[in-house]
């Protein structure tokens, strides 16, 4: 079993349980104290038509990395990311391995005026009514940890409450089957998840085979503004950072020399 299969099969026992003690009636009503979806992807679309657009990410630890930042303040950030320049956010919620809390995805939103991605271990389409209850704008659907019917029933639990799905791959047969959905938002996720290595070359591989219309997210291992500056090269204007502005202690000002160098 890779790491991959690992955490979701976790995943799969955790939301068992929770889903056991809410219906989605109860969340979707719950949802509907939360203010309408912020249009994640028409943020991103309109951003990298003429400069950068980024996601970036609220992240406290990682399976490789351990602990990435101890003074963790998700509304700081979150503040922090949008004074910076960038136009989405995702937020960890995964507990057993990234150190993540739904609280954290609820404070982050409400302290700016950013969408937000719930960033986690989607197996389940139930977990899609939890996300939006909490006030999430878009989910991600990773491809290979999921069959295509249940891609497919996660996407369209996404798009009945107007949210927003993230479609993540990593080579070429996965892109193959994100092409299958109906989402045109596809984030190539340059970390190798059985060796836990980052390669930008895995976004420049995958470019040209993205279905017609896609904005597509390099996701991964992104540094510097040369980083950046190499995807553009190969069409790339969308990117989904984590770790390297959480180390800095001046996240807004390492915001925006991500993104102006
Ligand atoms: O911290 P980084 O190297 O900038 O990476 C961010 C993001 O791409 C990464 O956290 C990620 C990509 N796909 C995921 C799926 C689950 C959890 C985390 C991720």
């Amino acid at each position: 079993m890779n790491k991959l299969e690992e955490i979701c099969a976790n995943k799969r026992v955790e939301v068992g349980q929770r889903r056991a003690e809410r219906s989605v009636t109860a969340l979707d009503h719950r949802a509907a104290g939360r203010s309408a979806p912020r249009g994640f992807e028409n943020a991103l679309r309109k951003r990298a038509n003429d400069g950068f657009a980024l996601i970036a990410e609220i992240k406290k630890a990682s399976p490789s990395k351990g602990l990435i930042r101890a003074d963790f303040q998700p509304a700081d950030h979150a503040r922090a990311y949008e004074a910076g320049g960038a136009t989405c956010l995702s937020v960890l919620t995964d507990a057993p391995y990234f150190q993540g809390h739904e609280d954290y995805l609820v404070e982050a939103r409400e302290a700016c005026s950013l969408p937000v991605l719930r960033k986690d271990f989607m197996v389940d389409p139930w977990q899609v009514a939890e996300a939006r209850s909490i006030g999430a704008d878009a989910i991600l659907i990773i491809v290979a940890a999921l069959e295509d019917s249940v891609m497919a029933e996660i996407e369209a639990a996404a798009r009945e409450r107007k949210m927003d799905v993230l479609v993540e791959v990593h080579d070429e047969a996965e892109m193959e089957r994100a092409a299958r959905l109906n989402s045109r938002l596809i984030g190539v996720n340059n970390r190798d998840l059985k060796t836990f290595t980052t390669d930008l070359a895995t976004t420049e591989r995958l470019v040209s085979l993205a279905p017609e219309g896609t904005l597509l997210v390099g996701e991964s291992g992104i540094n510097t503004h040369a980083d950046c500056e190499r995807l553009a090269a190969a069409g790339v204007r969308t990117f989904l950072v984590g770790e390297s502005l959480m180390r800095q202690e001046d996240v807004a000002a390492a915001t925006r020399n991500l993104l102006q160098g």
